[in-house]
Protein backbone atom coordinates (compact mmCIF):
# COMPACT_ATOMS: atom_id res chain seq x y z
CA UNK A 1 0.00 0.00 0.00
CA UNK A 2 1.31 3.13 -0.92
CA UNK A 3 0.94 6.38 1.19
CA UNK A 4 -2.48 7.68 0.13
CA UNK A 5 -5.17 6.56 1.99
CA UNK A 6 -6.78 4.86 -1.17
CA UNK A 7 -5.79 3.54 -4.19
CA UNK A 8 -8.49 4.44 -6.06
CA UNK A 9 -11.85 7.45 -5.10
CA UNK A 10 -14.43 8.17 -7.44
CA UNK A 11 -16.19 11.50 -7.51
CA UNK A 12 -20.08 11.05 -8.20
CA UNK A 13 -21.56 7.26 -7.90
CA UNK A 14 -23.46 6.86 -11.05
CA UNK A 15 -22.59 3.94 -13.67
CA UNK A 16 -19.53 5.99 -14.46
CA UNK A 17 -18.20 4.75 -11.51
CA UNK A 18 -19.74 1.75 -9.29
CA UNK A 19 -19.10 -1.06 -12.02
CA UNK A 20 -15.04 0.05 -11.88
CA UNK A 21 -15.29 0.98 -7.99
CA UNK A 22 -16.71 -2.97 -7.82
CA UNK A 23 -14.13 -4.61 -9.77
CA UNK A 24 -11.46 -2.98 -8.38
CA UNK A 25 -12.71 -3.38 -5.58
CA UNK A 26 -12.98 -7.10 -5.80
CA UNK A 27 -8.87 -7.22 -6.85
CA UNK A 28 -8.68 -5.34 -3.44
CA UNK A 29 -8.05 -1.98 -4.25
CA UNK A 30 -9.02 0.12 -1.80
CA UNK A 31 -12.13 2.33 -3.07
CA UNK A 32 -13.96 4.66 -1.92
CA UNK A 33 -16.94 6.86 -3.82
CA UNK A 34 -17.96 10.53 -2.45
CA UNK A 35 -21.47 10.94 -3.60
CA UNK A 36 -23.16 14.32 -2.80
CA UNK A 37 -26.88 12.71 -3.67
CA UNK A 38 -28.82 9.72 -3.69
CA UNK A 39 -26.07 6.98 -4.30
CA UNK A 40 -25.90 5.00 -8.11
CA UNK A 41 -26.76 8.55 -10.06
CA UNK A 42 -28.71 9.46 -12.35
CA UNK A 43 -29.77 6.37 -14.81
CA UNK A 44 -31.06 4.59 -11.45
CA UNK A 45 -32.75 7.55 -9.62
CA UNK A 46 -34.07 9.97 -11.99
CA UNK A 47 -33.85 8.79 -15.43
CA UNK A 48 -33.85 5.52 -17.13
CA UNK A 49 -35.54 3.16 -14.58
CA UNK A 50 -38.33 5.61 -13.19
CA UNK A 51 -39.27 6.57 -17.05
CA UNK A 52 -39.27 2.98 -18.06
CA UNK A 53 -41.16 1.52 -15.05
CA UNK A 54 -44.07 4.60 -16.05
CA UNK A 55 -44.02 3.90 -19.39
CA UNK A 56 -44.85 0.29 -19.02
CA UNK A 57 -48.73 0.24 -18.08
CA UNK A 58 -49.15 2.76 -21.06
CA UNK A 59 -47.14 0.17 -23.44
CA UNK A 60 -49.36 -2.65 -21.94
CA UNK A 61 -52.65 -0.68 -22.88
CA UNK A 62 -51.04 0.42 -26.32
CA UNK A 63 -50.37 -2.90 -27.42
CA UNK A 64 -54.11 -4.46 -26.41
CA UNK A 65 -55.18 -1.18 -28.82
CA UNK A 66 -53.83 -3.28 -31.66
CA UNK A 67 -56.29 -5.59 -31.53
CA UNK A 68 -58.69 -3.60 -32.88
CA UNK A 69 -62.48 -4.30 -31.25
CA UNK A 70 -61.21 -7.65 -30.01
CA UNK A 71 -61.52 -6.25 -26.60
CA UNK A 72 -64.25 -3.51 -25.90
CA UNK A 73 -62.79 -1.73 -23.03
CA UNK A 74 -59.26 -0.77 -21.83
CA UNK A 75 -58.20 -0.22 -18.66
CA UNK A 76 -57.20 3.41 -17.19
CA UNK A 77 -54.04 3.83 -15.38
CA UNK A 78 -54.32 5.66 -12.35
CA UNK A 79 -51.55 8.06 -12.13
CA UNK A 80 -51.11 8.89 -8.41
CA UNK A 81 -50.68 5.06 -7.78
CA UNK A 82 -48.54 4.41 -10.56
CA UNK A 83 -46.02 6.96 -8.76
CA UNK A 84 -46.72 5.26 -5.93
CA UNK A 85 -45.36 2.32 -7.35
CA UNK A 86 -42.54 3.96 -8.69
CA UNK A 87 -41.62 5.42 -5.48
CA UNK A 88 -42.06 2.79 -3.33
CA UNK A 89 -39.93 0.43 -6.60
CA UNK A 90 -37.29 2.86 -7.15
CA UNK A 91 -36.63 4.70 -3.69
CA UNK A 92 -34.88 2.25 -2.24
CA UNK A 93 -32.59 0.98 -4.82
CA UNK A 94 -29.52 3.83 -3.76
CA UNK A 95 -30.19 2.50 -0.59
CA UNK A 96 -29.49 -1.27 -1.46
CA UNK A 97 -27.22 0.10 -3.48
CA UNK A 98 -25.14 1.96 -0.82
CA UNK A 99 -25.71 -1.44 1.55
CA UNK A 100 -24.22 -3.52 -1.09
CA UNK A 101 -20.97 -1.48 -1.98
CA UNK A 102 -20.27 -1.03 1.67
CA UNK A 103 -20.80 -4.56 2.67
CA UNK A 104 -18.06 -5.32 -0.60
CA UNK A 105 -16.33 -2.87 1.68
CA UNK A 106 -16.06 0.03 -0.65
CA UNK A 107 -15.65 3.15 1.50
CA UNK A 108 -18.92 5.63 1.19
CA UNK A 109 -18.46 9.00 1.56
CA UNK A 110 -21.58 11.38 1.43
CA UNK A 111 -20.85 14.71 0.54
CA UNK A 112 -19.87 17.20 -2.46
CA UNK A 113 -15.87 16.28 -3.38
CA UNK A 114 -13.47 18.87 -4.99
CA UNK A 115 -9.91 18.41 -5.54
CA UNK A 116 -7.40 19.83 -4.03
CA UNK A 117 -4.48 18.63 -5.79
CA UNK A 118 -3.82 16.05 -8.24
CA UNK A 119 -4.15 13.01 -5.47
CA UNK A 120 -6.53 14.97 -2.45
CA UNK A 121 -10.09 15.71 -2.13
CA UNK A 122 -11.94 17.83 -0.27
CA UNK A 123 -15.51 16.74 1.27
CA UNK A 124 -17.20 18.71 4.16
CA UNK A 125 -13.75 20.17 5.30
CA UNK A 126 -11.98 16.65 5.98
CA UNK A 127 -9.31 15.46 3.65
CA UNK A 128 -8.83 12.27 1.23
CA UNK A 129 -6.27 11.37 -0.46
CA UNK A 130 -5.75 8.44 -3.68
CA UNK A 131 -3.56 7.12 -5.83
CA UNK A 132 -6.01 7.45 -8.82
CA UNK A 133 -8.98 9.48 -8.92
CA UNK A 134 -12.10 8.92 -10.85
CA UNK A 135 -13.98 12.13 -11.92
CA UNK A 136 -17.69 10.82 -12.61
CA UNK A 137 -19.91 13.68 -12.04
CA UNK A 138 -22.32 13.66 -14.83
CA UNK A 139 -24.94 16.17 -16.41
CA UNK A 140 -27.44 18.10 -15.21
CA UNK A 141 -30.63 19.52 -16.66
CA UNK A 142 -29.86 22.72 -18.39
CA UNK A 143 -31.30 25.61 -17.43
CA UNK A 144 -33.15 28.73 -19.87
CA UNK A 145 -31.88 31.96 -18.66
CA UNK A 146 -35.67 33.54 -19.43
CA UNK A 147 -38.06 35.16 -17.35
CA UNK A 148 -39.79 33.04 -15.17
CA UNK A 149 -37.27 30.32 -15.08
CA UNK A 150 -38.60 29.72 -11.07
CA UNK A 151 -41.96 28.58 -12.69
CA UNK A 152 -40.05 25.95 -14.84
CA UNK A 153 -39.62 21.94 -14.12
CA UNK A 154 -37.37 19.53 -14.95
CA UNK A 155 -37.23 15.58 -16.17
CA UNK A 156 -36.61 14.46 -12.12
CA UNK A 157 -39.67 17.09 -11.36
CA UNK A 158 -42.09 14.97 -14.16
CA UNK A 159 -41.25 11.45 -12.82
CA UNK A 160 -42.30 12.32 -9.40
CA UNK A 161 -45.54 14.59 -10.24
CA UNK A 162 -48.07 13.19 -8.36
CA UNK A 163 -50.95 14.50 -10.14
CA UNK A 164 -50.53 14.89 -13.77
CA UNK A 165 -51.47 18.48 -15.07
CA UNK A 166 -54.32 19.05 -17.00
CA UNK A 167 -52.16 21.09 -18.89
CA UNK A 168 -48.36 20.19 -19.95
CA UNK A 169 -45.52 21.66 -21.91
CA UNK A 170 -42.21 20.84 -22.84
CA UNK A 171 -39.33 22.56 -24.05
CA UNK A 172 -36.90 21.01 -26.24
CA UNK A 173 -37.40 18.18 -29.09
CA UNK A 174 -34.68 15.53 -28.09
CA UNK A 175 -35.18 12.11 -26.22
CA UNK A 176 -37.13 13.48 -23.08
CA UNK A 177 -39.73 16.08 -24.53
CA UNK A 178 -40.51 12.77 -26.86
CA UNK A 179 -40.84 10.15 -24.28
CA UNK A 180 -42.17 11.88 -21.71
CA UNK A 181 -45.12 13.62 -24.12
CA UNK A 182 -45.48 9.74 -25.27
CA UNK A 183 -46.59 9.29 -21.53
CA UNK A 184 -48.27 12.12 -20.64
CA UNK A 185 -50.79 12.11 -23.85
CA UNK A 186 -51.93 8.86 -22.76
CA UNK A 187 -52.95 10.18 -19.02
CA UNK A 188 -55.44 12.40 -21.01
CA UNK A 189 -52.86 15.78 -20.22
CA UNK A 190 -53.29 18.56 -23.33
CA UNK A 191 -49.42 18.04 -24.11
CA UNK A 192 -47.72 20.14 -25.97
CA UNK A 193 -44.33 20.45 -27.37
CA UNK A 194 -42.25 23.19 -28.11
CA UNK A 195 -38.94 23.12 -30.37
CA UNK A 196 -36.38 25.93 -31.57
CA UNK A 197 -35.53 24.07 -34.60
CA UNK A 198 -37.47 22.81 -37.38
CA UNK A 199 -36.88 18.92 -36.35
CA UNK A 200 -37.08 16.37 -33.44
CA UNK A 201 -34.74 13.72 -32.50
CA UNK A 202 -32.42 15.29 -35.18
CA UNK A 203 -29.99 12.70 -35.08
CA UNK A 204 -32.55 10.22 -35.85
CA UNK A 205 -34.31 9.06 -39.09
CA UNK A 206 -36.20 11.31 -39.97
CA UNK A 207 -38.64 9.30 -41.79
CA UNK A 208 -39.40 7.35 -38.67
CA UNK A 209 -39.63 10.38 -36.21
CA UNK A 210 -42.21 11.74 -38.90
CA UNK A 211 -44.27 9.06 -38.59
CA UNK A 212 -43.77 9.17 -34.63
CA UNK A 213 -44.99 12.85 -34.43
CA UNK A 214 -47.87 12.18 -36.74
CA UNK A 215 -49.00 9.27 -34.09
CA UNK A 216 -48.56 11.62 -31.15
CA UNK A 217 -50.26 14.19 -33.49
CA UNK A 218 -53.53 12.36 -33.66
CA UNK A 219 -53.23 11.09 -30.39
CA UNK A 220 -53.46 15.18 -29.73
CA UNK A 221 -50.38 16.42 -28.57
CA UNK A 222 -49.54 19.90 -30.50
CA UNK A 223 -46.21 20.95 -31.85
CA UNK A 224 -44.72 24.20 -32.38
CA UNK A 225 -41.85 24.41 -34.16
CA UNK A 226 -39.23 26.85 -34.77
CA UNK A 227 -39.94 29.28 -31.46
CA UNK A 228 -37.28 30.68 -29.27
CA UNK A 229 -39.04 30.79 -25.89
CA UNK A 230 -38.54 34.06 -23.48
CA UNK A 231 -40.72 33.81 -20.67
CA UNK A 232 -43.09 32.15 -18.60
CA UNK A 233 -45.49 33.82 -16.61
CA UNK A 234 -47.57 33.29 -13.93
CA UNK A 235 -51.25 34.28 -15.36
CA UNK A 236 -54.67 33.65 -13.72
CA UNK A 237 -56.05 30.72 -15.31
CA UNK A 238 -52.53 28.90 -15.28
CA UNK A 239 -48.89 29.92 -16.74
CA UNK A 240 -48.22 31.76 -20.23
CA UNK A 241 -45.59 30.64 -22.71
CA UNK A 242 -44.29 33.54 -25.23
CA UNK A 243 -41.54 34.22 -27.84
CA UNK A 244 -40.25 37.19 -28.44
CA UNK A 245 -43.09 37.30 -31.85
CA UNK A 246 -46.49 36.26 -31.36
CA UNK A 247 -46.35 33.03 -30.10
CA UNK A 248 -48.70 32.08 -27.07
CA UNK A 249 -49.73 29.16 -24.89
CA UNK A 250 -50.96 28.45 -21.68
CA UNK A 251 -50.47 26.01 -20.08
CA UNK A 252 -50.52 24.54 -16.53
CA UNK A 253 -46.88 22.49 -15.79
CA UNK A 254 -43.80 23.08 -17.70
CA UNK A 255 -40.64 20.75 -18.36
CA UNK A 256 -37.44 22.47 -19.71
CA UNK A 257 -35.69 19.04 -21.26
CA UNK A 258 -33.67 21.49 -23.82
CA UNK A 259 -30.32 19.41 -22.77
CA UNK A 260 -28.27 18.27 -20.08
CA UNK A 261 -24.97 20.10 -19.37
CA UNK A 262 -22.06 18.49 -17.59
CA UNK A 263 -20.75 19.08 -14.16
CA UNK A 264 -17.91 20.43 -14.00
CA UNK A 265 -17.79 23.38 -11.88
CA UNK A 266 -17.20 22.98 -8.32
CA UNK A 267 -15.01 20.13 -8.17
CA UNK A 268 -11.77 21.82 -8.04
CA UNK A 269 -10.74 21.20 -11.93
CA UNK A 270 -9.17 25.02 -12.20
CA UNK A 271 -6.88 23.87 -8.78
CA UNK A 272 -5.46 21.15 -10.42
CA UNK A 273 -5.50 22.69 -13.76
CA UNK A 274 -7.76 19.78 -15.44
CA UNK A 275 -8.35 20.56 -19.04
CA UNK A 276 -12.35 20.76 -20.28
CA UNK A 277 -14.73 22.37 -22.30
CA UNK A 278 -18.25 23.59 -22.62
CA UNK A 279 -19.03 19.66 -23.69
CA UNK A 280 -17.23 17.80 -20.39
CA UNK A 281 -13.58 17.12 -19.26
CA UNK A 282 -10.96 16.80 -22.12
CA UNK A 283 -9.55 13.04 -21.84
CA UNK A 284 -6.99 11.26 -23.76
CA UNK A 285 -7.75 7.82 -25.64
CA UNK A 286 -6.92 6.04 -22.45
CA UNK A 287 -10.15 8.13 -20.21
CA UNK A 288 -7.36 10.03 -18.56
CA UNK A 289 -7.38 13.58 -17.78
CA UNK A 290 -4.24 16.01 -18.59
CA UNK A 291 -2.73 14.61 -15.33
CA UNK A 292 -2.12 10.53 -15.67
CA UNK A 293 -3.69 9.49 -12.50
CA UNK A 294 -6.75 11.04 -12.86
CA UNK A 295 -9.27 9.72 -15.01
CA UNK A 296 -12.80 10.94 -15.88
CA UNK A 297 -15.86 8.62 -16.86
CA UNK A 298 -19.01 8.89 -18.29
CA UNK A 299 -21.60 12.12 -19.12
CA UNK A 300 -18.86 14.42 -17.93
CA UNK A 301 -17.00 12.99 -20.40
CA UNK A 302 -16.34 16.04 -23.83
CA UNK A 303 -16.88 13.22 -26.09
CA UNK A 304 -18.49 12.07 -29.20
CA UNK A 305 -19.46 8.97 -28.44
CA UNK A 306 -23.45 9.35 -26.92
CA UNK A 307 -23.83 10.25 -23.43
CA UNK A 308 -25.90 6.60 -22.22
CA UNK A 309 -25.92 4.29 -19.34
CA UNK A 310 -24.28 1.69 -21.48
CA UNK A 311 -21.47 3.60 -22.61
CA UNK A 312 -20.94 5.35 -19.31
CA UNK A 313 -20.48 1.34 -17.75
CA UNK A 314 -18.44 0.69 -20.57
CA UNK A 315 -16.01 3.55 -19.48
CA UNK A 316 -15.97 2.41 -16.06
CA UNK A 317 -14.88 -1.10 -16.40
CA UNK A 318 -12.76 -0.11 -19.06
CA UNK A 319 -11.17 2.49 -16.42
CA UNK A 320 -10.79 0.10 -13.96
CA UNK A 321 -9.52 -2.35 -15.87
CA UNK A 322 -6.45 -0.05 -16.71
CA UNK A 323 -6.17 1.02 -12.66
CA UNK A 324 -5.78 -2.72 -12.24
CA UNK A 325 -2.63 -2.69 -14.36
CA UNK A 326 -1.02 -5.87 -13.71
CA UNK A 327 -3.70 -7.24 -12.21
CA UNK A 328 -5.64 -7.12 -15.13
CA UNK A 329 -4.00 -10.33 -16.19
CA UNK A 330 -6.19 -12.36 -13.47
CA UNK A 331 -9.08 -10.56 -15.13
CA UNK A 332 -11.34 -12.90 -17.79
CA UNK A 333 -11.54 -12.09 -21.60
CA UNK A 334 -12.73 -9.86 -22.86
CA UNK A 335 -12.06 -7.16 -19.88
CA UNK A 336 -8.43 -8.75 -20.12
CA UNK A 337 -7.92 -7.71 -23.38
CA UNK A 338 -8.86 -3.69 -22.67
CA UNK A 339 -6.11 -3.73 -20.03
CA UNK A 340 -3.54 -0.89 -21.87
CA UNK A 341 -5.38 -0.58 -24.97
CA UNK A 342 -7.05 2.82 -26.20
CA UNK A 343 -10.63 2.71 -25.80
CA UNK A 344 -12.38 1.26 -28.68
CA UNK A 345 -16.24 1.37 -28.53
CA UNK A 346 -18.47 -1.59 -29.73
CA UNK A 347 -21.64 -0.51 -32.27
CA UNK A 348 -23.62 1.54 -29.69
CA UNK A 349 -27.34 1.05 -29.74
CA UNK A 350 -29.36 3.95 -28.57
CA UNK A 351 -33.42 3.89 -28.51
CA UNK A 352 -35.76 6.68 -27.84
CA UNK A 353 -38.57 4.96 -25.86
CA UNK A 354 -41.43 6.70 -26.86
CA UNK A 355 -44.54 4.60 -27.47
CA UNK A 356 -43.75 2.89 -30.09
CA UNK A 357 -40.23 2.67 -30.08
CA UNK A 358 -37.29 4.05 -32.45
CA UNK A 359 -33.74 2.72 -32.24
CA UNK A 360 -30.73 2.99 -34.20
CA UNK A 361 -27.15 1.27 -34.15
CA UNK A 362 -24.04 1.10 -36.66
CA UNK A 363 -24.29 2.90 -39.83
CA UNK A 364 -27.09 5.76 -40.71
CA UNK A 365 -29.32 5.01 -43.44
CA UNK A 366 -28.52 8.84 -43.97
CA UNK A 367 -24.47 7.92 -44.11
CA UNK A 368 -25.18 4.59 -46.45
CA UNK A 369 -27.30 6.61 -49.06
CA UNK A 370 -24.11 8.95 -49.79
CA UNK A 371 -21.93 6.06 -49.71
CA UNK A 372 -20.92 3.69 -52.46
CA UNK A 373 -20.88 0.29 -51.85
CA UNK A 374 -23.47 0.40 -49.34
CA UNK A 375 -27.62 -1.14 -49.92
CA UNK A 376 -30.75 0.00 -47.87
CA UNK A 377 -33.39 -2.12 -47.45
CA UNK A 378 -36.76 -1.91 -45.91
CA UNK A 379 -38.30 -5.02 -43.87
CA UNK A 380 -42.00 -4.23 -43.44
CA UNK A 381 -41.97 -6.94 -40.46
CA UNK A 382 -45.03 -5.69 -39.38
CA UNK A 383 -47.40 -5.84 -42.05
CA UNK A 384 -45.31 -9.44 -43.14
CA UNK A 385 -45.32 -11.05 -39.74
CA UNK A 386 -49.05 -9.69 -38.31
CA UNK A 387 -49.81 -11.84 -36.03
CA UNK A 388 -46.58 -12.81 -34.53
CA UNK A 389 -45.68 -9.27 -34.38
CA UNK A 390 -48.80 -9.00 -31.72
CA UNK A 391 -50.79 -6.40 -35.11
CA UNK A 392 -48.28 -4.11 -34.62
CA UNK A 393 -48.67 -3.53 -38.77
CA UNK A 394 -46.51 -0.24 -39.02
CA UNK A 395 -43.87 -1.51 -37.18
CA UNK A 396 -40.83 -1.46 -39.92
CA UNK A 397 -36.91 -1.48 -39.73
CA UNK A 398 -34.44 -0.21 -42.73
CA UNK A 399 -30.92 -2.00 -42.86
CA UNK A 400 -27.48 -1.30 -44.22
CA UNK A 401 -25.69 -3.89 -45.87
CA UNK A 402 -21.96 -3.87 -47.37
CA UNK A 403 -21.00 -5.44 -50.70
CA UNK A 404 -20.81 -8.96 -48.85
CA UNK A 405 -23.86 -8.42 -47.19
CA UNK A 406 -23.17 -8.13 -43.86
CA UNK A 407 -25.32 -5.88 -41.41
CA UNK A 408 -23.50 -2.88 -40.58
CA UNK A 409 -26.34 -0.57 -39.45
CA UNK A 410 -30.48 -0.82 -38.77
CA UNK A 411 -33.19 1.31 -37.70
CA UNK A 412 -36.19 -0.14 -36.06
CA UNK A 413 -39.82 1.82 -35.77
CA UNK A 414 -42.03 -0.14 -33.41
CA UNK A 415 -42.73 -1.33 -29.92
CA UNK A 416 -39.67 -4.45 -29.27
CA UNK A 417 -37.62 -1.84 -31.09
CA UNK A 418 -35.18 -1.99 -27.55
CA UNK A 419 -35.07 -5.51 -27.86
CA UNK A 420 -34.28 -6.26 -31.48
CA UNK A 421 -31.81 -3.47 -31.73
CA UNK A 422 -30.05 -5.84 -29.12
CA UNK A 423 -29.83 -8.94 -31.56
CA UNK A 424 -28.80 -6.66 -34.77
CA UNK A 425 -26.21 -5.13 -32.74
CA UNK A 426 -24.73 -8.95 -31.91
CA UNK A 427 -24.87 -9.62 -35.40
CA UNK A 428 -23.11 -6.68 -36.54
CA UNK A 429 -20.77 -6.76 -33.51
CA UNK A 430 -20.04 -10.53 -34.57
CA UNK A 431 -20.01 -9.74 -38.11
CA UNK A 432 -22.00 -12.35 -39.17
CA UNK A 433 -23.21 -13.72 -42.98
CA UNK A 434 -26.18 -14.43 -43.45
CA UNK A 435 -25.17 -18.16 -43.78
CA UNK A 436 -24.20 -18.05 -40.48
CA UNK A 437 -27.60 -16.51 -39.43
CA UNK A 438 -29.42 -18.90 -41.47
CA UNK A 439 -27.82 -22.15 -39.60
CA UNK A 440 -29.22 -21.02 -36.15
CA UNK A 441 -32.40 -22.22 -34.66
CA UNK A 442 -34.34 -19.55 -33.02
CA UNK A 443 -37.25 -19.94 -30.84
CA UNK A 444 -40.96 -20.12 -32.97
CA UNK A 445 -43.20 -18.76 -33.02
CA UNK A 446 -41.66 -14.98 -31.76
CA UNK A 447 -41.48 -11.74 -33.13
CA UNK A 448 -37.76 -11.91 -33.21
CA UNK A 449 -37.46 -15.50 -35.24
CA UNK A 450 -39.11 -14.20 -38.38
CA UNK A 451 -37.54 -10.88 -38.30
CA UNK A 452 -34.21 -12.66 -38.01
CA UNK A 453 -35.65 -14.82 -40.54
CA UNK A 454 -36.45 -11.94 -42.92
CA UNK A 455 -32.85 -10.24 -42.15
CA UNK A 456 -31.09 -13.92 -43.39
CA UNK A 457 -32.71 -13.98 -46.29
CA UNK A 458 -31.48 -10.44 -47.20
CA UNK A 459 -28.04 -10.86 -45.45
CA UNK A 460 -28.28 -14.32 -48.31
CA UNK A 461 -28.07 -11.55 -50.96
CA UNK A 462 -31.74 -12.52 -51.94
CA UNK A 463 -34.00 -10.07 -53.49
CA UNK A 464 -37.25 -10.23 -51.49
CA UNK A 465 -40.30 -8.43 -52.35
CA UNK A 466 -42.96 -10.08 -49.65
C1 LIG B 1 -34.82 11.47 -17.76
C2 LIG B 1 -33.63 10.71 -18.27
C3 LIG B 1 -33.81 9.52 -18.93
C4 LIG B 1 -32.72 8.81 -19.39
N1 LIG B 1 -32.94 7.65 -20.07
C5 LIG B 1 -31.90 6.93 -20.52
C6 LIG B 1 -32.10 5.69 -21.18
O1 LIG B 1 -33.24 5.25 -21.36
N2 LIG B 1 -31.03 5.00 -21.59
C7 LIG B 1 -29.76 5.45 -21.40
O2 LIG B 1 -28.80 4.77 -21.79
N3 LIG B 1 -29.52 6.65 -20.79
C8 LIG B 1 -30.56 7.38 -20.34
N4 LIG B 1 -30.34 8.56 -19.70
C9 LIG B 1 -28.94 9.03 -19.55
C10 LIG B 1 -28.25 8.31 -18.37
O3 LIG B 1 -29.00 8.55 -17.19
C11 LIG B 1 -26.83 8.83 -18.21
O4 LIG B 1 -26.13 8.67 -19.42
C12 LIG B 1 -26.09 8.09 -17.10
O5 LIG B 1 -26.77 8.24 -15.88
C13 LIG B 1 -24.66 8.64 -16.97
O6 LIG B 1 -24.02 8.08 -15.85
P1 LIG B 1 -22.88 8.90 -15.07
O7 LIG B 1 -22.42 8.01 -13.97
O8 LIG B 1 -21.90 9.43 -16.03
O9 LIG B 1 -23.62 10.15 -14.46
P2 LIG B 1 -24.77 10.23 -13.35
O10 LIG B 1 -25.59 9.00 -13.33
O11 LIG B 1 -25.45 11.53 -13.57
O12 LIG B 1 -23.95 10.26 -11.96
C14 LIG B 1 -23.19 11.36 -11.56
C15 LIG B 1 -23.28 11.46 -10.06
O13 LIG B 1 -22.31 12.37 -9.60
C16 LIG B 1 -22.83 13.07 -8.49
N5 LIG B 1 -22.02 14.28 -8.30
C17 LIG B 1 -21.92 15.36 -9.10
N6 LIG B 1 -21.04 16.24 -8.60
C18 LIG B 1 -20.56 15.70 -7.45
C19 LIG B 1 -19.63 16.12 -6.48
N7 LIG B 1 -18.95 17.27 -6.57
N8 LIG B 1 -19.41 15.32 -5.41
C20 LIG B 1 -20.06 14.13 -5.27
N9 LIG B 1 -20.96 13.69 -6.17
C21 LIG B 1 -21.19 14.45 -7.25
C22 LIG B 1 -24.27 13.33 -8.88
O14 LIG B 1 -25.06 13.60 -7.74
C23 LIG B 1 -24.63 12.00 -9.55
O15 LIG B 1 -25.19 11.10 -8.63
C24 LIG B 1 -31.41 9.30 -19.20
C25 LIG B 1 -31.21 10.51 -18.52
C26 LIG B 1 -32.31 11.21 -18.06
C27 LIG B 1 -32.08 12.51 -17.32
N1 LIG C 1 -33.56 6.97 -24.32
C1 LIG C 1 -32.41 7.51 -23.97
O1 LIG C 1 -31.35 6.97 -24.21
C2 LIG C 1 -32.42 8.83 -23.25
C3 LIG C 1 -33.59 9.33 -22.74
C4 LIG C 1 -33.58 10.54 -22.07
C5 LIG C 1 -32.38 11.23 -21.93
N2 LIG C 1 -31.24 10.71 -22.44
C6 LIG C 1 -29.96 11.45 -22.27
O2 LIG C 1 -30.20 12.68 -21.65
C7 LIG C 1 -29.80 13.74 -22.52
C8 LIG C 1 -30.73 14.89 -22.31
O3 LIG C 1 -32.01 14.69 -22.91
P1 LIG C 1 -32.78 15.92 -23.52
O4 LIG C 1 -33.99 15.45 -24.19
O5 LIG C 1 -32.88 16.99 -22.49
O6 LIG C 1 -31.71 16.48 -24.53
P2 LIG C 1 -31.48 16.26 -26.10
O7 LIG C 1 -30.08 16.70 -26.32
O8 LIG C 1 -31.92 14.94 -26.55
O9 LIG C 1 -32.48 17.31 -26.74
C9 LIG C 1 -32.44 18.66 -26.40
C10 LIG C 1 -33.44 19.41 -27.26
O10 LIG C 1 -33.57 20.75 -26.80
C11 LIG C 1 -33.44 21.64 -27.89
N3 LIG C 1 -32.92 22.92 -27.37
C12 LIG C 1 -31.66 23.21 -27.02
N4 LIG C 1 -31.60 24.48 -26.56
C13 LIG C 1 -32.87 24.98 -26.61
C14 LIG C 1 -33.47 26.22 -26.27
N5 LIG C 1 -32.75 27.23 -25.79
N6 LIG C 1 -34.80 26.35 -26.46
C15 LIG C 1 -35.53 25.34 -26.95
N7 LIG C 1 -35.03 24.15 -27.29
C16 LIG C 1 -33.71 23.98 -27.13
C17 LIG C 1 -32.52 20.93 -28.88
O11 LIG C 1 -32.68 21.44 -30.18
C18 LIG C 1 -33.01 19.49 -28.73
O12 LIG C 1 -34.15 19.28 -29.51
C19 LIG C 1 -29.81 13.12 -23.91
O13 LIG C 1 -28.99 13.77 -24.82
C20 LIG C 1 -29.31 11.73 -23.61
O14 LIG C 1 -27.91 11.77 -23.46
C21 LIG C 1 -31.25 9.54 -23.10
Amino acid sequence: MSDFQYDVIYIGSGHAAWHGALLLNKFKKKVAIIEKDRISGTCTNYGCNPKILLEGPFEAIESMQHYGDIFSNFPEVSWPKLIEYKQKTINPLHEDLESIFKEQGIDIIKGAGQLVDENTVLVDGKEYTSKYIVLATGQRSNELDIEGNQLIHYSADFLDLKDMPKRITFIGGGFISIEFASIAIKTGSEVSVIVHSDKVLKQYHQPYVNKLIEKLKNEGVSFYFEKDIKSVEKVDTGLKISDDNDFMLETDYVVNATGRIPNVENIGLENVGIDYDKDGIKVNKFMQTNFPNIYASGDVVSKKTPKLTPTATFESNYIGVNILGSDADKLKFPLKALKLLPIKYPAIPNVVYSLPKIAQVGMTVENAEKKSGYKVKTIKFGEQLEFQYKHETDAEMKIVLDRANKLKGAVIYGSAADDLVNILTFIIEKKMSGRELNKMIFAFPSASSGIIQLLGIHMMGVEINL
